[in-house]
């Protein structure tokens, strides 16, 4: 299984943005510390988030960066990304396991230990854990858990914990001593006048 980056960008496809951009200014500075994670609206064919994966896995070659799929593991093997990522809204985390197969790298959504054990059990090789912070990036989140809630779950399991949810470079250091290994941002990155520059900010609070 490939080592995993600490900065994910999970990509902003809504409209008015310009995720390709984005990818491209972040995989210029964090180069093979970078996980992209291609997320489509849920309105997005199939041909869309194939079309969109197979560019941003071409320009994640370019740099040795890992190019993950959210919820759409066919997609994922299609295009033969790294893995992919899967929630409670999605295939069980076993399931998905035996899509992807042993080699690789599937994340899951876990808020709270219980979950998070089961879904590591289950095959899982990181945790998506949050939302850490208040985001509007997505609706229906539960309350954020902050970093204790980060603490409580990476205290319950042995692989990488990413914490997710309103994530800035501000925020990082105190998730990181909680004991995340990474962190995932959609709008630290999409939103930002330089994303180049913000990519660099959010490096340097992980310590990378
Ligand atoms: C790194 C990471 N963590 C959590 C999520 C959320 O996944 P999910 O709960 O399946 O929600 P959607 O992203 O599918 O709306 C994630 N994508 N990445
Ligand atoms: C897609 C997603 N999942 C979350 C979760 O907590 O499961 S939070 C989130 C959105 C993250 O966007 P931003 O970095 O702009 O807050
Ligand atoms: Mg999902």
């Amino acid at each position: 299984m490939p080592s995993l980056g600490r900065l994910h960008l999970v990509t902003d496809t809504r409209p008015g943005r310009d995720p390709l951009a984005v990818v491209s200014a972040a995989l210029a500075v964090a180069r093979a510390e970078l996980v992209v994670q291609v997320r489509v609206e849920d309105s997005a064919t199939d041909r869309e988030a194939y079309d969109l994966t197979r560019r941003v896995l071409g320009q994640c070659a370019v740099y040795g960066a890992t190019c993950l799929v959210n919820d759409r593991l066919h997609v994922a093997l299609a295009v033969a990304a790294a893995g992919g990522h899967v929630g409670a809204d999605d295939l069980p985390v076993a399931a998905a396991r035996r899509v992807l197969g042993p080699a690789a790298v599937l994340g899951a959504t876990a808020r709270e230990p219980v979950t998070a054990a089961e879904a590591v059990a289950a095959g899982a090789s990181y945790l998506g854990v949050g939302p850490c912070h208040v985001t509007t990036t997505k609706d229906g989140l539960p309350e954020p858990i902050g970093p204790a809630g980060v603490r409580a779950v990476a205290a319950a399991v042995d692989v990488p914990v990413i914490a997710i949810g309103g994530v800035t470079a501000a925020t990082v250091p105190a998730l990181v001593a909680a004991g995340a290994y990474g962190v995932a941002v959609v709008g630290a990155l999409s939103a930002a006048a330089d994303p180049a520059r913000a990519t660099a900010e959010l490096l340097g609070a992980l310590g990378c």
